[in-house]
């Protein structure tokens, strides 16, 4: 087999690699697998001949059995996160399931490949790591960094955030977003629910379903208005419907948002209604306002006027640099290149490696006990086609372990 082929068989980000064409055969499988479509000879006989195949599989690859269920520990549109444990390795993991009935049910069944993607290979310490992807018949896996300091909307609400803690987080905000940005891609939802907290007190950013990729001019072309009302930038919101063009600035916009809110307490343009704050968000000239009840500095009054500003004249366009230089960051506990080091304002308190306590508790039981999975389709319509290829791992495959010894 020549080399390039083996190559494109190993490459993890390969659409020929090992782990998407074992995806392949569970699901070609899986969706021909119903009383209707076995009537027919070659189908009975190619999931017979299969079925053992796919069983083995199952056997060997990484499976939700692997993992012990802990605690809910978050909730989002398509599924929750858990924290779990490797029943092997003990180790304590934070693991998304995303419902594939759900996702195909509102034909919304493309986002989670930046998420999956961005983890996978992002290799920095602001991004929350991902350490394996897999996917059964109901659901997507993503099994992730456990971040026991929980997020900075917890944070904000157990300890009042001075402009010291501010700069701080927000100074890591902007590199966490220097690092996603570098990767080519937009959150579009960067707010302190995305946001988390590690065991030393450092933040690395979180829930990647909102991500888009840049094209070579550092712009988005795309027409759906994605994100939290609080947070979109007016361009976003402008632009909803007509196909605009607009870059990382909106992400810098929501930075702005996250500022006054950490100062305030609560976002500038929030109104009872999302019309009106829709309509503060277009008129922000006129709408942001200082409450005069609380003290901030005129740096910090500068530096979020310099955010939440038309894009054209918005802090950032010009660059990170331009941002790092604000006056608001001059401090004489760490520079941009110490920061990672510096001690955070909040060290979590940890009793034990599967410690909720940053986290509030969940009420109802996992969506994984209670979801009773597709109803049997009457033909065949390829449920499982757009999942083939999300399973990843990021340890070295069986293959690679053989291919490395062969090479050394
Ligand atoms: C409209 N279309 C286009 C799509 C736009 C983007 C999008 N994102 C979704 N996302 C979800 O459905 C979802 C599911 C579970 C948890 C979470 C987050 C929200 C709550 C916490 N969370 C999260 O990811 N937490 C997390 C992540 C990583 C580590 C740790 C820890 N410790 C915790 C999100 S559904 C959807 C539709």
């Amino acid at each position: 087999m020549d080399e390039d082929i083996v190559e494109k068989l190993l490459d993890p980000r390969s659409p020929l690699n090992v782990e998407s064409l074992l995806d392949t055969v569970v699901a070609l499988v899986t969706d021909l697998k119903l009383p209707v479509l076995m009537r027919m000879k070659n189908i009975d006989l190619f999931v017979k001949r299969y079925q053992s195949v796919v069983d083995e599989l199952a056997k060997a690859r990484i499976s939700y059995k692997h993992f012990k269920q802990l605690k809910v520990i978050g909730r989002g549109a398509f599924g929750e996160v858990q924290l779990v444990r490797h029943v092997e390795t003990k180790k304590v993991y934070a693991m998304k399931l995303l419902c594939k009935e759900d996702m195909m049910k509102r034909s919304d069944s493309a986002f989670f490949w930046e998420e999956r993607n961005i983890m996978a290979h992002a290799d920095s310490e602001w991004i929350v790591k991902l350490h394996y992807a897999f996917q059964d018949e109901k659901f997507l896996y993503l099994v992730m960094d456990y971040m026991p300091g929980g997020d900075l909307v917890n944070l904000m609400q157990m300890y009042e955030t001075s402009e010291k803690w501010t700069r701080f987080y927000t100074a890591e905000l902007i590199e966490a977003l220097c690092a996603l940005h570098g990767m080519g891609y937009i959150h579009r939802d960067v707010k302190p629910d995305n946001m988390l907290v590690n065991r030393s007190g450092h933040i690395k950013l979180a829930d990647f379903g909102t991500c888009v990729r840049m094209n070579e001019n550092g712009v988005v072309r795309c027409s759906t208005a994605v994100g939290t009302p609080d947070y979109i930038s007016p361009e976003v919101l402008r632009n909803q419907g007509q196909d605009a063009e607009f870059g990382r600035e909106v992400d810098y916009w929501s930075v702005g948002v996250f500022i006054y809110e950490m100062l305030y307490g609560e976002t500038p343009f929030f109104k009872d209604s999302l019309a009106t704050t829709y309509a503060n968000i277009m008129d922000h000239e006129n709408s942001l306002k200082f409450p005069e009840d609380v003290v901030i500095s005129e740096n910090a009054k500068h530096l979020i006027r310099s955010f939440l500003s038309s894009v054209d004249k918005r802090l950032g366009r010009n660059g990170v640099q331009e941002i790092k230089a604000h006056p608001f960051f001059k401090n004489n506990d760490w520079t941009w290149e110490t920061l990672r080091n510096a001690t955070p304002p909040v060290i979590p308190e940890l009793r034990s490696d599967d410690d909720t306590s940053h986290f509030e508790v969940m009420t109802t039981e996992s969506r994984r006990e209670t979801t009773d999975g597709f109803q049997l389709p009457r033909t065949f319509n390829g449920n499982q086609l757009p999942f083939i290829g999300f399973t990843y791992s990021n340890e070295l495959s069986p293959i690679q372990k053989l291919k490395n010894g062969l090479m050394n």
